[in-house]
């Protein structure tokens, strides 16, 4: 066994340990980079990236589907699952590659490759190989999908989104449990890729919109295009052939058996904290066994443990990965002396389409108890002009604001462009701006943008109401 004594021991080399590395080493710390699974992160491997190659396949069949709506007629569609997920594993696999590089530039002698787990506060066995006493220590462990127990006789056709992205072909069926972001993305994807795609949804929520307008406008769009089934529940699953026989109840209790090639379970995510003897550290756990941590700073209560990214679910999304890895690494680098660091505004971008954006606070966090009310305004894309020039005219958008102040508070929307619109908000929500100076910005013409002015000018006139309505406001199409 091999003792090795350091100032910094980072748990997981995903986006959140590979930007604790870089900060805990600027602060002048000896490091040490513990990797148990393969080098490259979930983001290239199996997340964002690969994620957004199988939509971008998607949006190109779509956009053929599409066109005859302009007069344009392209022929018989032919869709090549193979040559799609030889795209998709090709580049993701340069994607990787460039992370592998990166990795592979730090010294040797900062990098330990095996599962790590804690022994005591200060000491990590890493496999069987290793023991590092380290003074401090970072947990950027990341997550890992949900597996729904209902499902555990369905056989190797039960996946989870990592077994997509190593699919050679297109299968003819895929059931989607969960109407998160993971199971829309991919499940309307391979809708789009001409699949034959059904979500059984446990309740009636969609990707991360909490809003109960945008979420009923975002059920009638993506409701009218593909098969999702609400209040259902997942019985059980069993082996059919090459496929799996899934069982399931409706909203009225009825039972439905139908035969899937893939039931691709996307029912959530757990951090990676189960098996890392989390107990051994007498931190301070909550209900989901995560250590209780200052988010501004990472730490874990008073201790020399910071934790970033998808392990401390606060936020699980790449950026925040990334910040919240600097913030972490930062303050072991030079612990005792912790300082807060830049946590930005919120901002959720569901590459479905149209795309769903929710930016600052959520309309269920500004419906909190014991929160003031809040104004509201919003617009509709189905007449707004330059989505309609598009054929995209579908989906809202509801902006909140702060009554007295006139601050911007956050946003949610489905709609066209909402990965723009949403940063361009965010931008505005994290300046502090009131909705007076976000109307006074230039508005071209004619944009989606415009859109997002009429939906601005409601909140304006609601708040200059100044009493607390919350209905919602309509205005004109922003033609
Ligand atoms: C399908 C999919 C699509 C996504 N799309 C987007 C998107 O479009 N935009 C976006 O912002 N986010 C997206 N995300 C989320 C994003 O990928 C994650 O938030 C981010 O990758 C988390 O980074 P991390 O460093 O916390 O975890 P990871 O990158 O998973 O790193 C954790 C590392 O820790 C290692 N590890 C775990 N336990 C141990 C141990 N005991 N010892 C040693 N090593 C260990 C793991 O092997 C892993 O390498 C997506 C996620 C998925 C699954
Ligand atoms: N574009 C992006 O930024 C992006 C893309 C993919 C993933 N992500 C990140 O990954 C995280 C995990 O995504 P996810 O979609 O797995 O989780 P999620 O929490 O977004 O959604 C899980 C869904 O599964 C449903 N569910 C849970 N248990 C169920 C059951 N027993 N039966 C049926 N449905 C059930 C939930 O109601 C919910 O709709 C997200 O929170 C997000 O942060 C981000």
């Amino acid at each position: 066994m091999k003792n090795i004594d350091v100032d910094v021991a980072i748990i997981g080399a995903g986006t959140a340990g590979l930007s604790a590395y870089r900060s805990a080493v600027a602060q002048g710390a000896r490091t040490v980079l513990i990797e148990g699974g393969p080098y490259g992160t979930t983001c290239a491997r199996v997340g964002c990236m690969p994620s957004k190659l199988l939509i971008a396949a998607a949006d190109a069949a779509h956009m053929l589907q599409a066109a005859p709506g302009f007069g344009v007629h392209p022929g018989e569609v032919r869709i090549d699952g193979r040559a799609v997920m030889e795209r998709v594993r090709r580049e993701r696999d340069r994607f990787v590659g460039f992370v592998v590089d990166g990795v592979e530039r730090i010294p040797e002698a900062d990098r330990l490759v095996g599962q790590a787990r804690f022994t005591a506060a200060h000491t990590l066995q890493v496999g069987e190989h290793t023991t590092v006493q380290a003074a401090r220590v970072v947990i950027a462990t990341g997550s890992t999908p949900f597996r729904l127990p209902q499902l555990a006789d369905g056989g190797p056709g039960v996946i989870v989104s990592d077994d997509i992205f190593e699919m050679t072909d297109l299968p003819q069926s895929m059931a989607v449990i969960g109407t998160g972001v993971i199971g829309l993305e991919l499940g309307q994807a391979m809708s789009r890729l001409g699949v034959r795609v059904s979500f059984f949804a446990r309740g009636g929520s969609l990707a991360q919109l909490t809003d109960p307008d945008v979420l009923h406008d975002a059920t009638r769009v993506l409701g009218a295009e593909l098969d999702v089934r609400f209040q259902n529940r997942i019985i059980g699953a069993s082996r059919d052939g090459d496929g799996v026989l899934l069982v399931s109840h409706d909203a009225a209790g009825a039972e439905h058996r139908e035969r899937f090639d893939y039931v691709l379970m996307a029912a959530g995510r757990a951090p990676n904290v189960g098996a890392i003897g989390i107990e051994h550290t007498g931190l301070e756990l909550d209900k989901q066994g995560i250590p209780l941590f200052d988010r501004r700073t990472m730490q874990c209560g008073a201790s020399h443990i910071f934790i970033a990214g998808d392990a401390d679910n606060d936020r699980p999304v790449l950026p925040e990965a990334a910040d919240q890895g600097c913030i972490a690494g930062a303050n072991a680098g030079r612990y005792p002396d912790v300082r807060p660091g830049l946590r930005r505004t919120a901002l959720t971008i569901a590459f479905t389409e149209p795309q769903i954006a929710t930016v600052g606070a959520g309309y269920r966090e500004l419906c909190a108890d014991g929160r003031p009310k809040f104004a509201l305004g919003m617009v509709s894309f189905e007449n707004q002009g330059r989505s309609r020039v598009m054929l995209q005219n579908h989906g809202m958008l509801r902006v909140y604001g702060e009554y007295g102040t006139g601050r911007f508070l956050g946003a949610e929307m489905i709609g066209p462009r909402a990965e723009h619109i949403g940063h361009l908000l965010a931008w505005a929500c994290q300046a502090r701006m009131t909705v007076d100076q976000m109307l006074d910005m230039p508005f071209y013409h004619p944009v989606v943008e415009e859109g997002v002015r009429t939906a601005l000018r409601a909140l304006h006139a609601a708040l200059a109401k100044g009493a607390p309505d919350q209905a919602a406001v309509s205005d004109a199409p922003g033609v």
